[in-house]
Protein backbone atom coordinates (compact mmCIF):
# COMPACT_ATOMS: atom_id res chain seq x y z
CA UNK A 1 0.00 0.00 0.00
CA UNK A 2 1.60 3.64 -0.81
CA UNK A 3 0.06 6.82 -0.55
CA UNK A 4 2.54 8.89 -2.44
CA UNK A 5 2.44 12.98 -2.01
CA UNK A 6 4.00 14.93 -4.50
CA UNK A 7 4.87 18.59 -4.76
CA UNK A 8 2.04 19.57 -3.17
CA UNK A 9 0.95 23.25 -2.34
CA UNK A 10 -1.95 25.17 -0.55
CA UNK A 11 -3.14 28.42 -0.94
CA UNK A 12 -5.72 29.93 0.81
CA UNK A 13 -5.70 33.80 -0.69
CA UNK A 14 -2.45 35.37 0.77
CA UNK A 15 -1.28 32.23 2.62
CA UNK A 16 0.66 29.64 2.02
CA UNK A 17 -0.37 27.17 3.99
CA UNK A 18 1.56 23.73 2.29
CA UNK A 19 5.12 24.49 0.21
CA UNK A 20 6.08 21.66 -2.13
CA UNK A 21 5.14 18.61 0.52
CA UNK A 22 6.79 15.17 -0.56
CA UNK A 23 6.21 11.98 1.23
CA UNK A 24 5.24 8.43 0.18
CA UNK A 25 3.16 6.38 3.12
CA UNK A 26 3.20 3.07 3.54
CA UNK A 27 1.13 1.17 5.92
CA UNK A 28 1.98 2.05 9.44
CA UNK A 29 1.32 4.69 12.17
CA UNK A 30 2.58 8.56 11.01
CA UNK A 31 2.53 11.12 13.77
CA UNK A 32 2.48 14.44 12.22
CA UNK A 33 3.83 17.01 14.47
CA UNK A 34 4.03 21.07 14.18
CA UNK A 35 2.97 24.17 15.64
CA UNK A 36 -0.45 25.80 15.90
CA UNK A 37 -0.58 26.93 12.16
CA UNK A 38 2.03 24.64 11.03
CA UNK A 39 -0.26 22.93 7.99
CA UNK A 40 -1.25 19.77 9.88
CA UNK A 41 -5.31 20.29 9.38
CA UNK A 42 -4.58 21.82 6.01
CA UNK A 43 -2.96 18.17 4.88
CA UNK A 44 -5.31 16.13 6.61
CA UNK A 45 -7.88 17.81 4.84
CA UNK A 46 -6.07 17.01 1.49
CA UNK A 47 -5.58 13.96 2.09
CA UNK A 48 -9.17 13.05 2.89
CA UNK A 49 -10.29 15.09 -0.16
CA UNK A 50 -12.09 17.22 2.22
CA UNK A 51 -9.96 20.03 0.38
CA UNK A 52 -7.93 20.19 -2.56
CA UNK A 53 -4.31 20.85 -3.42
CA UNK A 54 -3.95 24.16 -5.34
CA UNK A 55 -1.05 22.42 -6.94
CA UNK A 56 0.62 18.68 -7.13
CA UNK A 57 -0.80 15.25 -6.68
CA UNK A 58 -1.68 12.39 -4.46
CA UNK A 59 -1.06 8.97 -5.40
CA UNK A 60 -2.79 6.11 -3.72
CA UNK A 61 -1.02 3.11 -5.37
CA UNK A 62 -0.29 4.65 -8.48
CA UNK A 63 -4.07 6.77 -8.83
CA UNK A 64 -4.54 9.75 -8.48
CA UNK A 65 -7.30 10.31 -5.50
CA UNK A 66 -9.14 12.98 -6.85
CA UNK A 67 -10.03 10.72 -9.79
CA UNK A 68 -10.31 7.25 -7.92
CA UNK A 69 -13.39 9.58 -6.54
CA UNK A 70 -15.93 7.79 -4.23
CA UNK A 71 -13.47 5.00 -4.62
CA UNK A 72 -10.82 6.93 -2.71
CA UNK A 73 -13.55 8.04 0.29
CA UNK A 74 -14.64 4.40 0.09
CA UNK A 75 -10.94 3.27 2.12
CA UNK A 76 -10.30 6.48 3.98
CA UNK A 77 -11.63 7.46 7.45
CA UNK A 78 -11.19 10.43 9.20
CA UNK A 79 -11.88 11.93 12.40
CA UNK A 80 -11.73 15.96 11.98
CA UNK A 81 -10.78 18.35 14.67
CA UNK A 82 -14.04 19.55 15.94
CA UNK A 83 -15.96 16.52 15.24
CA UNK A 84 -19.63 18.29 15.50
CA UNK A 85 -22.58 15.71 16.82
CA UNK A 86 -26.54 16.96 16.73
CA UNK A 87 -27.45 17.18 20.46
CA UNK A 88 -30.18 14.81 20.85
CA UNK A 89 -27.82 12.21 19.25
CA UNK A 90 -27.32 8.80 21.10
CA UNK A 91 -23.85 7.27 20.26
CA UNK A 92 -26.20 4.53 17.94
CA UNK A 93 -27.80 7.60 16.02
CA UNK A 94 -24.45 8.95 15.42
CA UNK A 95 -23.04 5.84 13.89
CA UNK A 96 -26.00 4.83 11.75
CA UNK A 97 -26.25 8.94 10.56
CA UNK A 98 -22.53 8.85 9.78
CA UNK A 99 -22.56 5.32 8.11
CA UNK A 100 -25.13 6.59 5.79
CA UNK A 101 -23.41 9.57 4.90
CA UNK A 102 -20.65 7.04 3.81
CA UNK A 103 -23.30 4.91 1.79
CA UNK A 104 -22.84 2.19 3.96
CA UNK A 105 -25.95 -0.30 3.12
CA UNK A 106 -28.21 -0.80 6.30
CA UNK A 107 -27.93 -4.47 6.86
CA UNK A 108 -24.02 -3.59 7.02
CA UNK A 109 -24.45 -0.67 9.45
CA UNK A 110 -26.85 -3.09 11.85
CA UNK A 111 -23.37 -5.38 12.39
CA UNK A 112 -21.06 -3.41 11.99
CA UNK A 113 -22.08 -0.04 14.45
CA UNK A 114 -22.18 -3.09 17.77
CA UNK A 115 -18.42 -3.88 16.57
CA UNK A 116 -17.14 -0.61 16.38
CA UNK A 117 -18.98 0.61 19.29
CA UNK A 118 -16.98 -2.82 21.25
CA UNK A 119 -13.83 -1.73 19.97
CA UNK A 120 -13.74 1.13 21.37
CA UNK A 121 -15.07 0.30 24.72
CA UNK A 122 -18.62 2.43 24.30
CA UNK A 123 -21.17 -0.57 24.02
CA UNK A 124 -22.49 0.04 27.52
CA UNK A 125 -23.22 4.03 26.56
CA UNK A 126 -24.79 2.87 22.74
CA UNK A 127 -28.15 4.59 24.13
CA UNK A 128 -27.31 7.55 25.77
CA UNK A 129 -26.93 11.13 23.91
CA UNK A 130 -23.34 11.99 23.05
CA UNK A 131 -23.72 15.31 24.33
CA UNK A 132 -23.47 13.91 27.55
CA UNK A 133 -20.06 11.80 26.44
CA UNK A 134 -16.61 13.06 27.94
CA UNK A 135 -13.98 14.31 26.26
CA UNK A 136 -12.23 11.13 26.15
CA UNK A 137 -15.95 9.39 25.03
CA UNK A 138 -16.38 12.05 22.42
CA UNK A 139 -13.21 10.96 20.88
CA UNK A 140 -13.41 7.48 20.83
CA UNK A 141 -17.15 7.98 19.29
CA UNK A 142 -15.32 9.93 16.69
CA UNK A 143 -12.69 7.04 15.98
CA UNK A 144 -15.87 4.82 15.95
CA UNK A 145 -17.30 6.40 12.68
CA UNK A 146 -13.84 6.65 11.06
CA UNK A 147 -13.79 3.17 10.87
CA UNK A 148 -17.19 2.23 10.42
CA UNK A 149 -16.25 1.62 6.38
CA UNK A 150 -13.20 -0.97 7.65
CA UNK A 151 -10.84 1.92 6.25
CA UNK A 152 -7.34 1.22 4.69
CA UNK A 153 -6.46 5.00 4.97
CA UNK A 154 -7.18 6.66 8.77
CA UNK A 155 -6.36 10.50 9.05
CA UNK A 156 -6.97 11.81 13.18
CA UNK A 157 -6.83 15.20 13.98
CA UNK A 158 -5.87 15.81 17.12
CA UNK A 159 -7.21 12.78 18.47
CA UNK A 160 -5.49 12.89 21.89
CA UNK A 161 -6.07 16.38 22.50
CA UNK A 162 -7.82 17.33 25.67
CA UNK A 163 -7.54 13.82 26.99
CA UNK A 164 -6.73 12.63 30.61
CA UNK A 165 -3.79 10.12 30.88
CA UNK A 166 -5.86 7.18 31.32
CA UNK A 167 -7.85 7.71 28.31
CA UNK A 168 -4.72 8.46 26.68
CA UNK A 169 -3.19 5.23 26.99
CA UNK A 170 -6.64 3.61 26.30
CA UNK A 171 -6.35 5.33 22.83
CA UNK A 172 -2.84 4.40 22.30
CA UNK A 173 -4.11 0.88 22.45
CA UNK A 174 -7.03 1.37 20.33
CA UNK A 175 -4.81 3.09 17.55
CA UNK A 176 -2.06 0.42 17.74
CA UNK A 177 -4.81 -2.22 17.70
CA UNK A 178 -6.03 -1.06 14.46
CA UNK A 179 -2.96 0.07 12.70
CA UNK A 180 -1.72 -3.15 10.96
CA UNK A 181 -2.36 -3.16 7.30
CA UNK A 182 -3.11 0.44 7.35
CA UNK A 183 -2.15 3.35 6.91
CA UNK A 184 -2.50 5.86 10.13
CA UNK A 185 -1.73 9.24 10.33
CA UNK A 186 -2.33 11.57 13.30
CA UNK A 187 -1.91 15.00 13.93
CA UNK A 188 -0.57 16.15 17.74
CA UNK A 189 1.14 18.80 19.80
CA UNK A 190 2.16 16.67 22.49
CA UNK A 191 5.88 14.58 21.32
CA UNK A 192 5.05 11.77 24.02
CA UNK A 193 2.36 10.41 22.66
CA UNK A 194 3.54 10.39 18.87
CA UNK A 195 6.46 8.38 20.74
CA UNK A 196 3.40 6.26 22.29
CA UNK A 197 1.11 5.65 19.32
CA UNK A 198 2.91 6.18 15.96
CA UNK A 199 6.39 4.34 14.28
CA UNK A 200 6.85 7.59 12.35
CA UNK A 201 7.54 10.90 12.37
CA UNK A 202 6.67 14.04 10.18
CA UNK A 203 7.67 16.72 11.77
CA UNK A 204 6.17 20.25 9.69
CA UNK A 205 6.53 23.85 10.51
CA UNK A 206 5.31 26.95 8.28
CA UNK A 207 3.48 24.13 5.67
CA UNK A 208 7.00 22.92 5.06
CA UNK A 209 8.18 19.00 6.23
CA UNK A 210 11.38 19.64 8.11
CA UNK A 211 11.96 16.40 8.49
CA UNK A 212 10.25 12.17 8.32
CA UNK A 213 11.40 9.33 9.76
CA UNK A 214 11.45 6.46 11.72
CA UNK A 215 10.89 7.35 15.88
CA UNK A 216 13.30 4.69 16.34
CA UNK A 217 16.20 5.35 14.73
CA UNK A 218 15.79 9.02 15.10
CA UNK A 219 15.77 8.87 18.66
CA UNK A 220 18.68 6.11 19.17
CA UNK A 221 20.57 8.68 16.42
CA UNK A 222 21.07 10.83 19.65
CA UNK A 223 22.40 8.40 21.78
CA UNK A 224 24.95 9.53 24.16
CA UNK A 225 23.74 13.09 23.78
CA UNK A 226 21.32 13.52 26.77
CA UNK A 227 22.29 14.04 30.66
CA UNK A 228 21.02 15.16 33.98
CA UNK A 229 22.76 16.72 36.23
CA UNK A 230 22.03 18.60 39.66
CA UNK A 231 23.56 21.92 39.55
CA UNK A 232 23.25 25.40 41.58
CA UNK A 233 21.96 28.58 39.70
CA UNK A 234 24.92 30.01 38.27
CA UNK A 235 25.90 27.00 36.77
CA UNK A 236 22.41 26.33 35.34
CA UNK A 237 22.93 29.71 33.47
CA UNK A 238 25.83 28.96 31.51
CA UNK A 239 24.33 25.62 30.83
CA UNK A 240 21.35 26.69 29.48
CA UNK A 241 23.25 28.54 27.39
CA UNK A 242 25.65 26.42 25.66
CA UNK A 243 23.73 23.39 25.60
CA UNK A 244 19.39 22.44 24.89
CA UNK A 245 17.91 22.46 28.46
CA UNK A 246 15.20 19.50 28.02
CA UNK A 247 13.59 20.05 31.98
CA UNK A 248 14.47 21.72 34.89
CA UNK A 249 13.28 20.66 38.49
CA UNK A 250 13.92 22.87 41.18
CA UNK A 251 15.15 20.62 44.82
CA UNK A 252 16.18 22.74 47.42
CA UNK A 253 18.48 24.99 46.34
CA UNK A 254 20.00 23.02 43.13
CA UNK A 255 18.50 22.63 39.83
CA UNK A 256 18.11 19.27 38.44
CA UNK A 257 18.21 19.16 34.51
CA UNK A 258 18.04 17.39 31.26
CA UNK A 259 19.98 18.37 28.70
CA UNK A 260 21.40 17.49 25.66
CA UNK A 261 24.27 17.77 23.93
CA UNK A 262 27.62 16.64 24.96
CA UNK A 263 28.54 16.28 28.44
CA UNK A 264 29.35 19.95 29.72
CA UNK A 265 32.50 19.71 31.41
CA UNK A 266 33.51 20.34 35.24
CA UNK A 267 30.15 18.68 36.84
CA UNK A 268 28.72 15.28 37.63
CA UNK A 269 26.65 14.25 34.65
CA UNK A 270 24.62 10.90 34.34
CA UNK A 271 23.59 9.71 31.22
CA UNK A 272 20.22 9.22 30.22
CA UNK A 273 18.33 6.79 27.60
CA UNK A 274 17.11 9.81 25.21
CA UNK A 275 13.29 9.96 23.65
CA UNK A 276 11.84 11.51 21.29
CA UNK A 277 11.11 14.89 23.33
CA UNK A 278 14.91 15.05 23.28
CA UNK A 279 15.36 14.84 19.77
CA UNK A 280 12.95 17.12 18.90
CA UNK A 281 14.26 19.52 21.18
CA UNK A 282 17.91 19.23 20.74
CA UNK A 283 17.13 19.25 16.97
CA UNK A 284 14.40 21.14 16.08
CA UNK A 285 14.18 23.87 18.76
N1 LIG B 1 -9.91 28.20 5.36
C1 LIG B 1 -8.80 28.92 5.56
N2 LIG B 1 -8.70 30.18 5.08
C2 LIG B 1 -7.57 30.91 5.23
N3 LIG B 1 -6.47 30.47 5.89
C3 LIG B 1 -6.52 29.23 6.41
C4 LIG B 1 -7.68 28.39 6.28
N4 LIG B 1 -7.42 27.21 6.88
C5 LIG B 1 -6.16 27.30 7.38
N5 LIG B 1 -5.62 28.51 7.10
C6 LIG B 1 -4.25 28.97 7.45
O1 LIG B 1 -3.34 28.00 6.97
C7 LIG B 1 -2.30 27.78 7.91
C8 LIG B 1 -2.27 26.31 8.30
O2 LIG B 1 -3.44 26.02 9.08
P1 LIG B 1 -3.75 24.56 9.66
O3 LIG B 1 -5.09 24.63 10.31
O4 LIG B 1 -3.52 23.56 8.60
O5 LIG B 1 -2.60 24.41 10.76
P2 LIG B 1 -2.45 23.32 11.91
O6 LIG B 1 -1.04 22.87 11.88
O7 LIG B 1 -3.49 22.27 11.75
O8 LIG B 1 -2.75 24.18 13.20
P3 LIG B 1 -3.42 23.74 14.60
O9 LIG B 1 -2.41 22.90 15.29
O10 LIG B 1 -3.65 25.04 15.26
O11 LIG B 1 -4.68 23.00 14.27
C9 LIG B 1 -2.59 28.72 9.08
O12 LIG B 1 -1.82 29.89 8.90
C10 LIG B 1 -4.06 29.01 8.96
O13 LIG B 1 -4.35 30.27 9.48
Amino acid sequence: MELKIQGLYKSYRDKEALKNINITLNSGTYGLLGENGAGKSTLMRILTTVDFGSKGSIRFNGSDIVKLDEDYRGIVGYMPQDLNVYPSFTAKDFLEYMGALKGIAPEVLKHKIPEVLEFVNLSNVASKKVSAFSGGMKRRIGIAQAILNDPKILVLDEPTAGLDPKERIRFANIISAMSKDKIVILSTHIVSDIEAIANNLIVIKSGEILQSGEINSMVSSITGKVWETVVDQAVFHELSVVRQVIRIKQEANNIRVRYAGDAYDGITNRPLEPNLEDYYMYVWQ
